[in-house]
């Protein structure tokens, strides 16, 4: 990378989120950080639980107490729609995460630091993803190995990600947590999209179950949190849970309208159709060259 960009404005130090010092000492003189540093990979973290504690949730509260020592000004923390309602060992560690940044931005003075939070779903083409998936299958005369028809996801391109990180960066206050309105498709739909567009409408498809630790749909908001969700257009605001520890407040009074609220998940989005995807998909620049019978990586 510092090759790469060649840029006197980066630096680059060697540490760990693990180790508070060196995140002590990458955080003096900053003013902003994006914390995205993560064990991201559902099965990695599924055999060694205990390293995404260690990187998603230690990790985060060594970053969130360095910045605070240091007075960095703003600090947006990166999490998934698999922290919502987790159910494997990634989803909960980034779910932990989540509570770690609420709590530390409770007790912070907000004319020093404030501490918000994005939630996204999959990031279309990015690294080991189905997307470069799916293609590397098609270019290599191979069967695609579709998980299950059904299942559905949010789409977001790299650039729809970091809009939403902008958004969080410019409007949050301390603890509150930003979604992107995404369109979902099925796998079936990403499917036909992907090889219609690559002129191999026939290509044949393997069906071959759901993996380890993965949901039918996601959802990027709980309905708890769509109860109290503030609709901005294109992006939901979930304010932090303000309640003290007074236990009453938690035990004799409820919250009817969650009782009448829906959680935002995949299934209840606007769900893509094979054109819809294929839209979406061209605005990828990997896609537009493959359609064109040329191949870059999608990693450049
Ligand atoms: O051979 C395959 C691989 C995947 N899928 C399906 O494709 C979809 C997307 O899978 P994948 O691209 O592997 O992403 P996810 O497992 O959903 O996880 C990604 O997206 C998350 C956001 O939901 C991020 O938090 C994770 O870090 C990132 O790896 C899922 O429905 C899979 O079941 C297949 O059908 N066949």
């Amino acid at each position: 990378m510092r090759k790469r960009y060649a840029n006197p404005k980066l630096k680059f130090y060697i540490g760990d989120v693990r180790d508070y010092n060196s995140m002590l000492n990458a955080t003096r003189g900053v003013d902003y950080i994006y914390h995205a540093a993560a064990l991201k990979q559902v099965p990695s973290c599924e055999f060694h639980p205990m390293e995404a504690v260690k990187t998603n949730v230690l990790g985060t509260e060594n970053v969130l107490e360095a910045a605070i020592q240091n007075e960095v000004k703003r600090v947006v923390c990166l999490s998934t729609d698999k922290a919502v309602y987790p159910i494997n060992a990634m989803g909960i560690s980034k779910a932990m995460m989540e509570k770690v940044m609420v709590a530390k931005s409770r007790n912070v003075d907000p004319e020093k630091t404030v501490i918000c939070g994005t939630r996204y779903g999959n990031v279309m083409a990015s690294r080991g993803s189905v997307i470069p998936l799916f293609v590397d299958q098609v270019r290599a005369g191979k069967a695609l190995t579709i998980t299950d028809p059904n299942m559905t996801r949010f789409m977001m391109t790299l650039a729809d990600a970091v809009d939403l990180v902008l958004y969080a960066f410019e409007h949050g206050s301390n603890g509150d947590m930003f979604v992107q309105k995404a369109p979902a498709a099925t796998v079936e739909t990403l499917a036909k999209a992907l090889t219609d567009l690559m002129g191999k409408p026939d290509h044949p498809i393997n069906v071959i179950g759901t993996r380890h630790g993965e949901k039918l749909f996601e959802a990027l908001l709980s309905r708890e949190e769509m109860a109290c969700a503030e609709d901005l257009g294109g992006y939901y605001r979930v304010p932090p849970d303000l309640r003290d520890l007074n236990y009453g407040k938690f035990v004799e009074q409820g919250e009817e309208k969650i009782s009448h609220t829906e959680d935002y998940n995949s299934h209840n989005t606007e769900r893509l159709d094979v054109a819809g995807m294929q839209a979406l998909l061209r605005k990828l620049d990997f896609i537009r060259a493959l359609e064109r019978g040329e191949y870059i990586n999608p990693e450049d």
